[in-house]
């Protein structure tokens, strides 16, 4: 696998996670390219993938129109990280520069693999992931599901990249939408949880700086806590003493209704993948 390209095309906050995650466990950073769109984010590219980026190759398509042309060009497997609304013109518009082998993986929100497959074109091998950014530190969730056209050499290949930045899970495509709804964007929810411990620890006296630092390093020791175990319930008894203090903080959450929250909040999430599935599919 080192010795074969991997090409980012749109290297934002998820693609920029998944090349510093591959770049961090020991692929080669001669055999990355990456493209964005302005010469300014070209320009800030390598300090955001961080030290192991040194010698990917980076393009603008807003300095040089053929941009993701050149990038994909003898690639192995190509990351497509664009806005769902982009993703497939921008596919379409490599079309003709892909060899038949490549590998497409799209980490693109609510669009079909169908979609994909047509923009791409019918053999191409065309595979739908939804990642989530813990991959820039090795840590991912990565789902996929693969069109009828990849081979299980193909599949072994898109595995070994996306496993290498976190844990793959193949997964029917029917799942999607939910999948997005719980570990595409569930990081936002443990940081939203980090920022309202903070702002409530500041209300009860907690200096600012502290109180950030000791929500943060909360919520990361109990990440680290449940890659060991992950069964939050067991994890969570084991805080909370019978008649003690925790007790009461998690008898507030359930009254105020936190599992009906979550519900609630992912399934408008859900319904949002499923929206843009027939807004931006073609
Ligand atoms: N953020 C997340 O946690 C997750 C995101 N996703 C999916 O990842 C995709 C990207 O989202 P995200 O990373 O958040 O978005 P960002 O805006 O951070 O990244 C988009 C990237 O695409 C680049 N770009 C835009 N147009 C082009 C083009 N024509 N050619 C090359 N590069 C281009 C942008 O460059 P420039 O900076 O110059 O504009 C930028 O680097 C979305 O489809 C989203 O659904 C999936 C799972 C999780
Ligand atoms: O918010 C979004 O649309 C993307 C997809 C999952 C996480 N971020």
């Amino acid at each position: 696998m080192s010795e074969k390209i991997v090409t980012f095309i749109g290297t934002g906050s998820m693609n920029g996670a998944i090349a510093s995650g591959l770049l961090a466990s020991g692929f080669h950073a001669q055999n990355v390219r990456a493209t964005v769109h302005s010469a300014k984010s070209a320009q800030e590219l390598p300090e955001k993938l961080g030290e192991e980026a040194e010698g990917v190759e980076v393009f603008s398509s807003e300095v040089s129109a053929d941009a993701n042309q050149k990038a994909v060009q003898g690639a192995a497997a190509v990351l497509l990280g664009v806005k769902p609304y982009d993703i497939l013109d921008v596919l379409e518009s490599l079309k003709d520069a892909l060899d038949e082998e490549t590998v497409v993986i799209s980490v693109a929100a609510g669009v079909s693999l169908d979609s994909l497959q047509k923009a791409a074109g019918k053999k191409q091998p065309v595979i739908r992931c939804m990642p989530n950014t813990p991959a820039r530190v090795g840590k991912g969730a990565l789902a996929y599901s693969a069109g009828s056209t990849v081979t299980a050499e193909q599949r072994k290949l898109a595995e070994e990249i996306l496993g290498a930045v976190g844990m793959v899970f193949q997964v029917e495509e029917e799942q999607m939408d939910a999948v997005t709804a719980l570990s595409g964007s569930g990081p936002a929810y443990a940081f939203l949880l980090a920022e309202c411990m903070k702002k409530a620890g500041m209300e009860l006296g907690i200096d600012e700086e502290l109180a950030k630092n000791l929500a943060s390093t909360t919520v990361a020791g109990a990440g680290a806590l449940l890659e060991k175990d992950p069964n939050p319930e067991d994890l969570r008894k084991a805080v909370t003493s019978p008649g003690g203090t925790t007790e009461q903080a998690i008898k507030a959450f359930q009254e105020g209704g936190i599992e009906e929250l979550t519900l609630r909040a992912m399934t408008a999430n859900a319904q949002k993948s499923a929206e843009m599935s027939q807004e931006y599919n073609k």
